[in-house]
């Protein structure tokens, strides 16, 4: 059905995590047919196996959709649901590049949160059209009255602009429908000039090869022409375009202002960017679209394959950064663990959910080194490093100085449980720089490192909250701190892979609870051996991982020698040195680290 491309509308819906996004959508492809009911399911969208078990959105989706208005004109509504968690936030700005409107959804139990502000603040830097929609308002707890004087009070909006559903039962969704296409501009652009097309995502297909979805801002894509991405130069000939109803669908043609996607038949992976402009080679534009600014990974961490599969497991690398931009890898090799890489997160769900999709998607198990993030290192002979693996931090006579990320977060949270807040950000080495009372909502702000807003930060903030704080980061710069790296040995063999930074303050008292927990999760061998510590050359704390039977060197016993010696044979004891590399390191001694409480709190 073609649609004159002032009749289309591209617009996101965004909102903190659990405000309704999906459901919205949901109700909005039944209210306009685009499912039939035998195929309707609740949160349709969200269709990755990591996605319904977490009951979370993790990828952007796009539905094309169509909506016959009061006014009697029929509409192509171009639907992008995206995910609401921190991690994803780089999701949510590619998403909102390829539109020209946004309804912001706002919870009623639960009012503005920290992510609500954050996606408000993305909206407005895309200068896009932003409806507010308060939502949940069939529920017990809605409140109402409250939820809509944050959005006027944080935010801005008039009250009259405000609009209130319940994305649950569809009470007030056809009041969303109509203000979409009365306050949404139609895109710009036109169908005969030369094609230029957003690539805002990707996915590779092991038979068709890469898939590029588009938003096309200039110009008609079809099949019979020559296609060139024009940043990676790559050219090919589209085997498939389409729309997403939401299944793709394919098409003959797709016109300036549509989102549909193009099937590029290209098997390597590397030829293809998100954020790329693609045009044709006949009629080419002069210029690429701006493209998107490269995300910032929060944390690293190694990741290795748990069995000698490494061809699958470089593969799958490969794909998963190809459908995630904001995941970033380069090879590694550990001593201890063999070929891996070391990967780049925008956070610690984000690296849970790359590990999952790795097990799910590709049947892969995978082993991950304690996380960490990047520091700059001045040398005293001059040089200055980036080091986002503590394989590489330099040892501590050749430093001269090292700095540390810091980020600006808000934190929003009922008033009662400030202080406890507080207390906490101040533990974690915060720094104190402001505080809001809006309507029934406190928004605090501090500057925190990041390795601190690594380690379960999160966790204790929803669990001195009881579940009502919410927070957002923002890097914001690297300021000089004095760390150090905790070398770990195992039977005095130095583990390269379990090695970490952090604060010279929390060394010691560190130290201590990881080596009662490696004692506990390092699988046991036929002899004693030791766990150190060691920072600057100096052993801070020791544990011994015990025997798996009676170890006849230290055993009392009234035995005989010969007997003694038997035994001793047996257990291969003065082998013990040459076998240093067999060390077994499961997963659970990696998570050892990550379970320890960084924050003196
Ligand atoms: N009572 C009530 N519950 C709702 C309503 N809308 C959504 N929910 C419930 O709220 C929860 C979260 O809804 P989702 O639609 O998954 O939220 P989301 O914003 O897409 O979540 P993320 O994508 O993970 O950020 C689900 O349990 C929904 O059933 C509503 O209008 N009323």
């Amino acid at each position: 059905m073609k649609i004159q491309s002032k009749n289309i509308r591209n617009f996101s819906i965004i909102a903190h995590i659990d405000h309704g996004k999906s459901t919205l959508a949901d109700r909005i492809i039944e209210k306009t047919l685009t499912v039939s009911k035998r195929d309707m399911k609740e949160q349709l969208l969200d269709s990755m196996d990591v996605e319904r078990e977490h009951g979370i959105t993790v990828k952007s989706r796009t539905v094309r959709t169509f909506y016959e208005a009061k006014n009697g004109h029929k509409y192509q509504y171009n639907l992008i649901d995206t995910p609401g968690h921190v991690d994803f936030s780089y999701e949510v700005s590619k998403s909102l590049a390829a539109c020209e409107g946004v309804l912001l959804i706002v919870d009623a139990t639960q009012g503005v949160q920290a992510q609500t502000i954050a996606n408000y603040n993305i909206a407005m830097e895309n200068e896009l059209v932003i409806i507010p929609v308060v939502n949940k308002i069939d529920s017990f707890n809605a409140n109402i009255e409250q939820t809509c004087q944050q959005l006027i009070d944080v935010m801005q909006f008039n009250e009259e602009d405000i609009l209130y559903i319940s994305a649950k039962t569809g009470q007030g969704v056809d009041k969303v429908l109509e203000r979409i296409h009365s306050v949404i501009p139609a895109p710009t652009g036109t169908a005969d000039s030369p094609l230029k097309a957003l690539v805002f995502d990707l996915q590779y297909d092991p038979f068709r090869g890469v898939i590029a979805y588009l938003r096309l801002f200039e110009g008609t894509l079809s099949k019979d022409k020559t296609l060139r991405f024009m940043v990676t130069q790559a050219e090919f000939n589209a085997t498939e375009l389409g729309v997403f109803l939401p299944h793709m669908q394919p098409t003959d043609v797709l016109r300036a202002g549509e989102v549909g996607y193009v099937v590029t038949g290209l098997k390597e992976v590397q030829k293809v960017k998100i954020g790329d402009t693609l045009t044709t080679t006949t009629d080419p534009s002069q210029q690429p679209l701006p493209g998107y600014k490269e995300s910032k990974s929060m944390v690293y961490a190694g990741l290795f394959p748990s069995d000698d599969n490494d061809k699958d497991f470089q593969n799958a690398i490969h794909r998963l950064a190809l459908n995630d931009s904001s995941f970033c890898y380069e090879e590694e090799r550990s001593e201890v663990l063999g070929k891996g890489f070391r990967c780049g997160f925008l956070g610690m769900l984000h690296l849970q959910i790359i590990r999952e999709r790795l097990e799910k998607e590709y049947g892969l198990t995978v082993l991950i080194t304690a996380p960490n993030v990047t520091y700059q290192v001045l040398t005293k002979d001059g040089q200055e490093l980036r080091i986002n693996n503590p394989v590489y931090y330099p040892t501590f006579d050749k430093i001269k100085t090292v700095k540390e990320p810091y980020g600006v977060v808000t934190i929003t949270l009922p008033e009662e449980h400030v202080g406890d807040i507080m207390k906490l950000a101040t533990s974690r080495k915060g720094i104190f720089i402001d505080l809001n009372y809006q309507v029934n909502q406190t928004i605090l702000h501090y500057e925190i490192p990041t390795s601190e807003i690594a380690y379960h930060f999160f966790n204790q903030l929803k669990s001195l909250s009881h579940g009502y704080a919410t927070m957002d980061v923002q890097f914001m710069d690297y300021r000089e701190a004095d760390l150090v790296k905790m070398d770990i040995l195992v039977n005095y063999v130095k583990i390269d892979a379990l090695a970490f930074i952090l604060h010279r303050e929390d060394a010691y008292r560190v130290a201590a609870d990881l080596v009662m927990k490696l004692k506990h999760t390092i699988p046991r061998k036929l002899y004693p051996m030791p766990v150190q510590v060691v920072v600057e050359g100096i052993v801070i704390a020791r544990e011994d991982v015990p025997p798996l039977r009676k170890n006849a060197a230290v055993s009392g016993d009234k035995k005989s020698i010969s007997k003694k010696q038997a035994l001793l044979h047996r257990q291969n004891i003065n082998k013990r040195n040459m076998e240093h590399m067999n060390i077994q390191l499961p997963q659970e001694v990696f998570n050892s680290i990550l379970d320890i409480n960084i924050g003196n709190d």
